[in-house]
């Protein structure tokens, strides 16, 4: 029985995750984290669901990390941040959804995985991690006289852009062209932009209403184009992807690990 606890778990991930993990039969809830200005600390973690868990919304991530094996946690960079320095400490193993975090705190994850499990995955799903495998392939068949974009939608609530996926698909690609996305990434198109640069792989992003997570990668040639998109209509499959990831951790005392490990997409 994998023991975990949920942060941001009154979130829109984080209860989600609460749900699935109550509906796990191999998943035990043992904790349920917010951050400390949270309206809901000391309430029960299945409130939103009209159940009663016996697991109390806390701030205390010591004493929450102290009795679980697995933390996942979709939450913001700097609560990620805060709760990697006590999983060190107590050697809950991680399993990171957040997006959105910088090069340095990536840096930070590195290191801890040293001497700690870590899944960190821009996204959870099965469907966006095979349309990644999907992109290489494209990406090196037509990898002459295709322009590059990468189209992503979200809910109004998202708070960081690019997305973390679309981001890690102009990775994919980039690397797949045998390039850095950092040289040929272009973010922003406004005023006198001048015409395209060739072999740039250009981000749009689209932010309105409730839409889950819609992202479409567009390879415009000559006379034809080719799109391959992937739509979320729901958020289970993150859910069910980070539950997944916590039983590949099951075998694992250290390491930093993605979804492509987890469902033995790495070559
Ligand atoms: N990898 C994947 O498959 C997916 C990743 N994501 C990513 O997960 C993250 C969360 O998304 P979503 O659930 O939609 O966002 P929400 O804003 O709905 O949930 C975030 C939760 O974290 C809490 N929180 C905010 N700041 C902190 C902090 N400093 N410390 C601890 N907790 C904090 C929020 O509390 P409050 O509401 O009070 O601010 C909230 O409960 C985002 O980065 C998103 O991009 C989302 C879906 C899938
Ligand atoms: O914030 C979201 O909602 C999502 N975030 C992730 C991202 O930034 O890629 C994954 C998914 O697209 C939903």
């Amino acid at each position: 029985m994998m023991k975990i606890a949920i942060a941001g778990a009154t979130g829109r991930m984080g209860k989600i995750l609460i749900e699935t993990v109550l509906k796990t039969p191999d998943a035990q809830l043992v904790g349920a984290l917010e951050h400390a200005a949270s309206e809901y600390l000391g309430q029960d973690a299945g409130a939103f669901l009209g159940q009663t868990t016996g697991i109390i919304i806390s701030d205390n991530i010591a004493q929450v990390l102290e009795g679980a094996e697995y933390l996942i946690d979709f939450t913001r960079p700097e609560g990620t941040m805060a709760h990697l320095e006590v999983a060190k400490k107590t050697g809950t193993k991680m399993i990171i959804g957040t997006t959105g975090l910088t090069a340095e705190q990536i840096d930070s994850l590195k290191i801890a995985s040293q001497s700690l499990a870590i899944i960190f995955a821009p996204n959870m799903s099965i469907g966006v991690n095979a349309t990644f495998k999907l992109l290489e392939i494209a990406a090196k068949m037509l990898n002459q006289g295709y322009d590059i974009e990468v189209i992503e939608a979200h809910h109004r609530h998202k708070v960081d852009a690019p997305s973390g996926t679309a981001l890690r698909m102009g990775e994919v690609i980039a690397d797949a062209l045998g390039e850095k996305l950092a040289d040929v990434a272009v973010y922003a198109r406004e005023g006198h932009t001048g015409e395209r640069r060739a072999g740039s792989i250009g981000f749009a992003t689209i932010r309105g209403g409730d839409i889950v997570g819609d992202h479409t990668v567009l390879f415009a040639g000559e006379g034809e184009r080719i799109e391959i998109s992937h739509k979320s209509s729901s958020r289970q499959s993150y859910a069910e992807g980070a539950l997944r990831a916590a039983r590949f951790l099951q075998t694992q005392s250290s390491g930093l690990y993605d979804m492509q490990d987890v469902l033995g997409l790495r070559q």
